[in-house]
């Protein structure tokens, strides 16, 4: 797929993904694009259909994957997720950086295709602090919140694993990881700003 490098944002659900990647998008609006997913949960107060996510049926989304419209799919906390790609090819047609925020199941799956994206990790400091900023969220269910818990300790294992990330970032304070998380791209940013600048 053509245009700058993708970039992929995972790590436990809580961990910080959404803030430091809406962050990132609210500073540089003209240099990223997200990577809009498809979703059979239900969207959450405030969500946005078409901009958070593509809310659909679990018909409809088996449908579009047996048809091959995604690159990758899987089952998170009893929910479907998938990146399509025409969302991947959304962004790339404008010539920004696509960012997609996908589970590990996603992150092993994008690994056998060829979108060559930056991998980067974002970590709790430490399980304790993770399920206080779930609950704190006031999004889950006790049931769903367990779910998530459970699939974070296998994450935070997954993070560690060597040559899957090229990036790591433990989200402890935020100003601190956000400031990380730009040096970690300013190559790519200030190519994409040089980019735009010449054309
Ligand atoms: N550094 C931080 N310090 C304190 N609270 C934080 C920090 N980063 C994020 N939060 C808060 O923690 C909660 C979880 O963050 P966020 O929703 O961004 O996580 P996420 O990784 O995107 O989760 P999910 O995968 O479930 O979408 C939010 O309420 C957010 O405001
Ligand atoms: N494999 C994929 N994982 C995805 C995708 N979109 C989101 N996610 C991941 O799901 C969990 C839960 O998200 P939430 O919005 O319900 O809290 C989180 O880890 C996301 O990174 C996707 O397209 N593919």
């Amino acid at each position: 797929m053509a245009g700058p490098r993708p970039v992929v944002f995972s790590g436990p659900s809580g961990a910080g993904k959404s803030t430091l990647l809406k962050k990132l998008m609210k500073e540089y609006d003209s240099v990223f694009g997200f990577s809009v997913s498809h979703t059979t949960r239900n969207p959450r107060p405030g969500e946005v259909n078409g901009k958070d996510y593509h809310y659909v049926t679990r018909e409809a989304m088996q449908k579009a994957i047996d048809k091959g419209e995604f690159i990758e799919s899987a089952v998170f906390s009893g929910n479907m997720y998938g990146t399509s790609k025409a969302a991947v090819q959304a962004v790339q047609a404008k010539n920004l950086i696509c960012i997609l925020d996908i589970d590990m199941q996603g992150v092993r799956n994008i690994k056998k295709t060829d979108l060559n994206p930056i991998y980067v990790s974002i970590q709790p400091p430490s399980m304790a602090v993770l399920e206080k900023r779930l609950r704190d969220r006031k999004t889950e269910t006790e049931e769903s919140l367990q779910k998530r818990l459970h699939a974070a300790q296998v994450d935070m294992e997954f993070g560690k694993e060597p040559d899957i990330f090229d990036v790591l970032i433990i989200n402890d304070h935020l100003d601190e990881a956000y400031g990380q998380l730009k040096e970690a791209l300013s190559e790519e940013i200030n190519m994409v700003k040089k980019a735009s600048l010449s054309s």
